[in-house]
């Protein structure tokens, strides 16, 4: 290890770096409408989550990447399935999707501003089978 030269910054023997991997995959030299959420624009193109694409690093790359990673993408899925399996959603009383605010907040860690308020109701196939369980 020693004292290195990157694009004129100085970095010095033992710095540590933090890598804003938030900024990079907003970047847009990167990406069309980085803000916007936009699913789809990962449909035809082999930019993946993995860490081999650097444009997009939601779990670090290389030897000190994220173990979890499976899991990380697992169980996300298999709570909103069975939320979704489970329940109708809907706004409370006189609210509209407009209202729905969708602020951000934080440094380290993005949260919604403004906690999310939905209603849950149990879907109606599933009524008597619940009462019997
Ligand atoms: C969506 C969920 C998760 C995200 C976005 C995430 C993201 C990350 C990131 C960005 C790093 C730093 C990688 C680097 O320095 O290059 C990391 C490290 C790590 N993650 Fe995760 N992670 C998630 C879930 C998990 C889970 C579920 C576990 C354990 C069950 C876990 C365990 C770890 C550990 C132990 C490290 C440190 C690895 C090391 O320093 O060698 N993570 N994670």
């Amino acid at each position: 290890m020693s004292d290195i030269e990157i694009q004129g910054y100085n970095i010095p023997k033992n710095a540590m770096i933090k890598i804003n991997i938030y900024a990079i995959g907003r970047d847009p030299k990167c990406w069309t409408n980085p803000n916007e959420f936009i699913p789809e624009r990962f449909s035809n193109t082999s930019i993946n989550y993995k860490g081999q694409h650097f444009e997009l690093l939601p779990f670090g790359a290389g030897r000190r990447s994220c173990p979890g990673m499976t899991l990380g993408m697992t169980m996300p899925e298999l709570g909103l399935l069975h939320i979704l399996y489970f329940f109708n959603w809907s706004l409370p009383n006189g609210m509209t999707i407009e209202d729905i605010d969708m602020e951000e907040d934080g440094s380290l860690n993005i949260a919604k501003k403004v906690p999310l308020e939905l209603v849950p109701t149990l879907r109606s196939s599933l009524v008597n089978k619940c009462d019997r369980i």
